[in-house]
């Protein structure tokens, strides 16, 4: 069954069209990998399927409540969580950084520790728990971003290449905190170019071409 829909969708910067997407329905527990050339709009449609930007048309659905970006609704904020690329890190602790969400929806202090421990296991953050935020690497804050993530227990998660610019570790550290996301009952759609992440398994592949989401082919073999 669907739970996110967008119709009529459509973005131009200045005189460049650059979505303009009929309907694009993902489904409740599905993962999406979303491809598509350099440029192409992944990042714009995950911002503004977030909120974080307005497209100039298009309407939405999510479950049985229609919503639209003029304002995009509250409600809809708390159930859909986007992760940035190069995530930014408050400049106090990664616990804190990962309670941040908690805090701001008001769960209480002990149920917000018992959270935060549990994400802290699940990312393997342990042993970072004594650095500063703005002295870990690129891989690091990316598990600390996708353990705030986690933590919040997102209806729909949005990742923007969340493998781009990894070493070699850190991106197997990342897919392997995908896989989990991917298996759970998150409504996932990720924008990379890393095969590794588009063979995940029970992914769905989505493609933006010229300017329309469609459903990308299955690699070939050989
Ligand atoms: N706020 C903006 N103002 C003007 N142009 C923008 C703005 N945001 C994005 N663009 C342009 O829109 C196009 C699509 O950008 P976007 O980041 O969505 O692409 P992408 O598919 O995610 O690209 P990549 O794979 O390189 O990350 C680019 O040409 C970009 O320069």
């Amino acid at each position: 069954m669907s739970l996110l829909t967008v119709t009529a969708l459509s973005k131009s910067f200045g005189e460049r069209r650059l979505l303009s997407i009929d309907t694009l329905a993902l489904d409740s527990g599905q993962s999406y990998v979303l491809t598509g050339e350099n440029g192409s709009g992944k990042s714009t449609l995950l911002r503004i399927l977030a909120g974080l930007e307005a497209p100039d048309r298009g309407c939405g659905r999510y479950g049985e409540r229609p919503f639209d970006w003029h304002p995009y609704p509250g409600w809809l904020r708390r159930q859909i969580i986007y992760v940035h690329q190069h995530p930014y890190l408050f400049h106090t602790s990664v616990a804190e950084n990962i309670a941040y969400g908690l805090r701001a929806r008001g769960v209480d202090r002990g149920e917000r520790e018992r959270l935060v421990a549990a994400a802290i296991a699940w990312a393997r953050l342990a042993h970072l728990l004594g650095t500063p935020p703005q002295k870990l690497s690129g891989g690091e804050r990316q598990r600390v971003a996708l353990a705030r993530a986690w933590v919040l227990a997102p209806q729909v998660l949005l990742l923007d290449e969340p493998t781009a610019n990894l070493d070699a570790e850190s991106r197997l550290q990342t897919i392997d905190l995908l896989r989990g996301f991917v298996a759970a009952q998150t409504t996932a759609v990720i924008a990379c170019h890393d095969r590794d992440v588009i063979e995940l398994p029970d992914m769905q592949r989505l493609q933006v071409v010229d300017r329309q989401i469609r459903l990308a082919p299955e690699p070939r073999c050989g």
